[in-house]
């Protein structure tokens, strides 16, 4: 048998056994869960129904990976170890194969229901871009950046999946020289590409930096869709609000997160040293690659892995007032931004504010998104071998306000 098993995918699909990446889907008759091996799907309630996994019933007449998230790490750690030998030893290859979907044939829902919705500000330098362009002549990161990872609550029931049309938002804007606000369709319609971590085991409160592998089940993409005429109106004082919670896109699938242990990176030095709760024992983030398309055309290449707060320091600081952490939440990363140009995860950075436009490949160029537009967002992550770990795609398209 070979490396890749009775499948015979490629030896560097980024789909291959060492991911296993989770999705819902559905579509009239069949609504289920799923894991994806190369273009398939296995669906895994007929997988478990038919005995061949056992998650407690988790998948089971299940939309959303909810339950099976909350089942904690040692089930996770056992259905994938099972997974892996079902996808790889040939002998199962007369029992799996019926039950592999080609994903061109399934509707790939929200791959769990959100529970709360938190977003980070972890990139120094976003942060720093965006203090210049929102807050001119002032020091553009605030004194309390570099003591704790800076976020907001957002909204959990508009986060939607990859694919879902963004219908352009309306709302009260008002640029600094106009005498009052007016109220219409976003003109400055944004994006920003950014990493999102799930919880799957609930807490019953903090959680400490160093049981952030405990509680988190994986990862996804994420679109924070921004419109910043609406954001520089109505932010201050208690931060983002109508400008971000019309639509969030997510990927479909949710890469465990030990399928990313050999994209574990070091994380970066902090200074002023970081109070107790927020040191880890291994102070580690993730080697992620992103890339934004604007209309097919690549735009730029946000490096997840300079973000200078981690994903275990995000989590330790969302709970350590005594907040609970619950099956579902979703927290992500903050706009992911490199310290050059094209590596910017916001539109508002790559155009400066519309001063420098970008040209796509049709010729066109851009400040903000025009109705139409399609923003894709991809990542990838080293893997075993020197085979990457594949995250598929956020994807939207911009429509005319409803
Ligand atoms: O600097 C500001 O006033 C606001 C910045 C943001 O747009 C907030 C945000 O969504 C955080 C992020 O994605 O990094
Ligand atoms: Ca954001
Ligand atoms: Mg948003």
């Amino acid at each position: 048998m070979s490396a890749a098993g009775w499948l015979e995918l490629a030896h560097d699909d980024p789909f291959g056994v060492h991911n296993l990446p989770y999705c819902a889907f559905g579509q009239e008759r069949l609504r289920g869960t799923g894991v994806r091996i190369g273009d398939r799907i296995l669906n895994l309630a007929a997988a478990e129904e038919r005995g061949l996994v056992d998650a407690g019933g988790a998948f089971l007449g299940q939309g959303t990976l909810n339950r099976f998230m909350s089942a904690g790490r040692p089930a996770w750690a056992r259905v994938r170890e099972r997974l892996t030998e079902l996808l790889s030893a040939g002998r199962h290859r007369d029992a799996v194969e019926p039950l592999l979907l080609p994903i061109a044939q399934v509707r790939l829902g929200l791959p769990f229901e959100v529970a709360d919705y938190v977003d980070f500000y972890s990139s120094q330098e976003h942060a720093t871009n965006l203090g210049r362009l929102f807050r001119p002549g002032g020091e553009p990161l605030l004194p309390n950046w570099k003591h704790l990872p800076v976020g907001y609550h957002g909204r959990a029931g508009t986060v939607v999946v990859s694919g879902t049309y963004i219908p352009r938002p309306h709302g009260q804007r008002k640029a600094p020289d106009e005498a009052a606000p007016t109220f219409g369709p976003s003109q400055r319609l944004d994006i920003e590409a950014e990493v999102g971590f799930v919880v799957g085991a609930p807490s019953d409160g903090p959680v400490a930096v160093d049981d952030f592998r405990a509680h988190v089940f994986g990862a996804v993409l994420v679109n924070d869709w921004s419109a910043r005429d609406l954001q520089a109106w109505e932010y201050q004082p208690l931060g983002p609000f109508l400008g971000k919670s019309f639509r969030t896109s997510i990927s479909p699938w949710v890469v465990p997160l030990d399928a990313l242990d050999a994209a574990r990176a070091a994380g970066p030095a902090q200074e002023p040293e970081v109070l107790p709760y927020l040191r880890a024992a291994e102070h580690h983030g993730y080697d992620i690659d992103l890339e934004v398309r604007w209309n097919g055309t690549v735009v730029s290449r946000p490096p997840f892995a300079g973000l200078y707060w981690t994903p275990a320091q995000q989590l330790a600081h969302m709970t350590v007032n005594g907040a609970w952490a619950r099956t579902g939440d979703l927290y992500a990363s903050g706009t992911v931004s490199g310290p050059d140009p094209d590596q910017t995860g916001s539109f508002i950075e790559r155009t400066w504010n519309g001063a420098r436009p970008v040209r796509l490949d049709d010729g066109t160029t851009r400040a903000f998104l025009l109705d139409g537009d399609t923003v894709t967002i991809t990542g990838t992550a080293p893997g075993p071998d020197g085979v990457r770990v594949g995250f598929g795609e956020v994807t939207g398209t911009i429509t005319k306000p409803e």
